[in-house]
């Protein structure tokens, strides 16, 4: 296909998203489906015209004082592919799927800085003051930073291979070492058409070398301080991405509980504990299995459930989806499992709660919630830990040194929370 062509399947795929509510990769999914002659280039192009749409949709919408979906994808071609008009003249000239050129004078006569600050962050107007209360002046520049294209994170399994044998084997991709995480490897975004590698079908990735995780996640599993021989119980362990990297940090020694409320979502652990070569995680699926845990962990880490607004790279579709309903439910949700993992941890033990977002609704104010609640449980510097674990590093945000807050344009990662609180002894 041509560039016209994947303009237009971009646009049928946008307009099906916001007519069906749908999740992006299914309507990615189904577009492949339905047009069988479409190569993988030309599925991951039109993929990438669709993310990078989303991304900054109320910006591109501005500019082009026309919010529809084909001004959207001039827009990203014009704005973020590198193309001028002059050179999308020329490429689109003699292709006969090219959509209609919309108006495009706005792009060379408005003003994006005219424009009010939410549309230039392209973020929902009603999460100005969050940002505000997170990141003060420097909110625009972090929420500018949370709709760019992702790079692909990668940690190597030390279980199995060490990082510099890693990426070696994934040199052809690009593969460098990450910044931050002891044991994370980064591909580059790419830009334009550019096609991420399938890193799932290497040789290496089925000996289990390496697991596909953001460098942010890294960092958060890393920070926990999980050591050999300790009883870890990992309470919100989905799919597995922190049990699977505290497990290899203890070294295959002592014990990773993983429950998960959700079967299906921890389902897929177990084959991915099979290739890592993990020997010291025990699965439960059933909260009664726990009983015997009560009072007598040394770590139990919260991964909770929570908007996600740190993975808006990732997932530009859910930034518009959200609404402060859904923010209300996730906070009952954190509570609750706040709570219930907190009797797990013995005295002088540790919780530690994680998430994916960077409200402060969710973070900081969920730890202070919980603490007034639960008087037996402080929240204690994870900073110290940082500097040692991360010498030279870029620092997070933090107020107190308690909570860490780390953003795309921060460290370079998904945007994530971190505290660890203490229990009396
Ligand atoms: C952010 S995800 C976990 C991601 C996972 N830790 C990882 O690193 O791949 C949050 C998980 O919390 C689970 N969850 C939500 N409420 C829970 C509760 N009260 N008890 C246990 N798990 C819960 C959800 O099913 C979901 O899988």
């Amino acid at each position: 296909m041509r560039l016209g062509g994947r303009m237009a399947a971009a646009i049928e795929v946008l307009a099906d998203i916001e007519a069906r509510k749908r999740p992006v990769a299914d309507a990615l999914k189904d577009w492949g489906l339905a047009h069988r002659f479409a190569g993988s280039g030309d599925r991951s192009a039109i993929g990438n015209l669709v993310y990078d749409a989303l991304r900054m949709r109320l910006s591109h919408a501005y500019l082009m004082q026309d919010d529809s979906e084909t001004a959207l994808i001039y827009a990203v071609l014009l704005r973020q592919w590198g193309f001028t008009l002059d050179t999308l003249a020329a490429e689109l000239a003699d292709d006969k799927f090219a959509p209609a050129a919309p108006d495009l004078s706005g792009l060379a006569t408005r003003d994006l800085a005219e424009a009010e600050p939410h549309v230039q962050g392209d973020i929902p107007d009603w999460l100005v003051p969050s940002f505000q209360s997170a990141f003060g002046n420097d909110w625009l520049f972090e929420a500018r930073a949370m709709a760019e294209r992702p790079t692909l994170d990668l940690r190597a399994n030390t279980l199995k291979a060490g990082r510099d044998k890693v990426v070696k084997a994934l040199e052809r991709a690009g593969a460098t070492p990450t910044r931050i995480a002891r044991n994370g490897i980064r591909i580059p975004a790419g830009d334009g058409a550019a096609r991420l590698p399938n890193v799932t079908a290497e040789l290496s990735f089925q000996k289990g070398w390496f697991e596909v995780q953001d460098e942010g996640s890294q960092i958060v599993a890393d920070l926990v301080l999980p050591q050999e021989g300790q009883q870890v119980l990992d309470y919100c362990a989905g799919g597995g991405g922190k049990t699977l990297a505290m497990a290899a940090a203890m070294n295959n020694r002592g014990q990773v509980h993983a429950y998960d409320a959700d079967r299906k979502r921890l389902a897929p652990i177990i084959e991915r504990l099979r290739r890592a070569g993990t020997r010291n995680v025990q699965v439960h699926d059933d909260v009664r299995g726990l009983k015997a845990l009560e009072g007598k962990l040394d770590t139990v880490l919260v991964d909770a459930p929570c908007t996600g607004t740190g993975t808006w790279r990732r997932r530009p579709d859910t930034k518009w989806k959200l609404t402060p309903r859904n923010i209300e439910e996730r906070l009952e949700q954190q509570r609750d499992a706040l709570s219930s993992a907190a009797a797990y941890v013995r005295p002088g033990g540790t919780l530690v709660y994680v998430t994916c977002s960077v409200l402060p609704e969710e973070n900081d104010r969920q730890i202070a919630r919980f603490t007034a609640e639960h008087p037996d449980f402080a929240a204690t510097t994870s900073l110290d830990a940082w500097d040692r674990l991360f010498a030279g590093a870029p620092k997070p945000y933090s107020g107190d040194g308690k909570g860490l807050t780390l953003t795309p344009a921060r460290t370079g990662t998904d945007g994530f929370f971190f505290c660890r609180l203490e229990r009396r002894a």
